[in-house]
């Protein structure tokens, strides 16, 4: 039996009733909806209470057929993920009980980014190794050998999935630090090809080594190849343990790997093995198999710099997120249609005009029939 909780209500008297299970930032999305819950991470069971017998939609995370059904019994037809990757709901479940699926994505697109290259260059320039040993009071004075790392120009960045996070952290990768592109997706990036393309004849013409691209045909071309490897795929059946210890042992001795994108995309136990076993190989980690866990041996592992799941957390990003997830569930109740390219979601972010009367970005409006809008 769940205990009572202690409930944020909003506009107690409003017409419909959604419940957001994580407190989100900003005022935005409050002012779209709803109610809000003060405790961060709430059990099946609450969630179930939190529901009741009146509720509309929801807005959480890690949603499977129980929690669908009881929104269903409550009467409603929203979910929405704060998040982009929906690995987490059981999609098949929402379908089964009528019920919209709604993700954010694009609005996490940079800050993610930026976080996959702030672990890049932890992990390059050993920043948190350093910054542990002048806390520790061990730092005498300057000698050529302290903490020495690796330059990243005109090294190869290798990135694995390069769909809107993958291309943004490649161009940053790209430009930034002049590194030459490999990469490995089931489709194409003519866009980013283009980007790197125009870049180097751009270095070229000022009289630097271009930076150049390559769209490696099988994933291990890109694991013998890259100095940095960056994963930013979705989890799902193919990329389960994509790097596993036999992958890894492809890599380059002291190359570096990162991963933003979900946990079980590394073999984590395989990973502490070989960082133990190759001490100038370097991670930077994110996400973990067993969140909020890791593996034992990975949290002594001085080759590996492990940040708890923040990728997408800047201030712009985790409002956005909260005001898309809003928009979803808000939409759907309205009754309006599914806004036609989830790429582009910048009207639904600019808080100078009203957002759009469209449903941001359902994932499984296909298979529940829902309109596209015509905006
Ligand atoms: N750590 C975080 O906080 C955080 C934040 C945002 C997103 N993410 C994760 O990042 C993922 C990617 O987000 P996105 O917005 O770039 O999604 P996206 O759909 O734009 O990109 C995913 C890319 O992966 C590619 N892909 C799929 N299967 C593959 C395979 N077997 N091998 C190689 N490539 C494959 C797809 O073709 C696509 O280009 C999300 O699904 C989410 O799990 C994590
Ligand atoms: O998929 C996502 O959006 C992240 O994991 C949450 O930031």
């Amino acid at each position: 039996m769940a205990k009572p909780l202690q409930v944020e209500v909003y506009n107690p008297n409003g017409k419909y009733r959604v419940v957001s299970t994580k407190s989100m930032p900003g005022t935005r999305w409050i002012n779209l909806l709803i109610c809000t819950e003060k405790k961060t991470i709430l059990s099946v069971e609450d969630i179930i209470s939190l529901i009741g017998n009146k509720c509309d939609g929801v807005i959480g995370q890690d949603w499977g057929e129980r929690l669908f059904s009881a929104l269903s019994r409550a009467g409603g037809t929203a979910f929405s993920n704060m998040a982009v990757g929906y690995n987490n709901v059981d999609v098949d479940a929402a379908n089964k009980y009528g019920v919209a699926v709604g993700n954010t994505p694009g609005v996490l697109t940079e800050t993610t980014a930026e976080l996959a290259a702030s672990l890049s260059l932890a992990a390059a320039r050993r920043i948190v190794e350093a910054d542990e040993f002048m806390r520790a009071g061990l730092y005498d004075g300057w000698l050529p050998n302290l903490f020495v790392g690796n330059l990243l120009k005109g090294q190869t960045v290798g990135v694995i999935g390069a769909g809107r996070i993958g291309s943004a952290y490649a161009r940053m990768m790209v430009e930034g630090f002049k590194m030459n592109l490999i990469y490995f997706d089931l489709y194409q990036s003519t866009r980013l090809e283009k980007f790197v393309t125009a870049y180097g004849q751009f270095l070229k013409a000022n009289g630097e080594q271009p930076v150049t691209w390559k769209r490696a045909s099988t994933m291990d071309e890109v694991l013998r190849e890259a100095d940095v490897i960056s994963l930013h795929p979705v989890l799902d059946k193919t990329t389960y343990h994509l790097v596993n210890k036999e992958r890894l042992s492809k890599m380059k001795k002291e190359a570096i790997l990162i991963n933003c994108s979900r946990g079980p995309v590394i073999d984590e136990a395989a990973l502490v093995e070989h960082l133990k076993a190759n001490p100038m190989f370097r991670v930077g980690l994110d996400v973990f198999e067993e969140e909020p866990y890791m593996k034992p041996g990975l949290a002594q592992m001085k080759n590996a710099v492990i940040v708890p799941h923040i990728a997408s957390a800047s201030k712009w990003t985790r409002e956005g997120m909260a005001t898309l997830a809003a928009l979803n569930v808000l939409g759907k109740i309205k009754g309006y249609p599914i806004w036609a390219d989830p790429n582009r979601v910048d009207p639904f972010l600019n808080e100078n005009s009203p957002p759009p009367a469209a449903c941001p970005s359902i994932v499984n409006s296909k298979a529940l029939g829902l309109p596209v809008s015509k905006l």
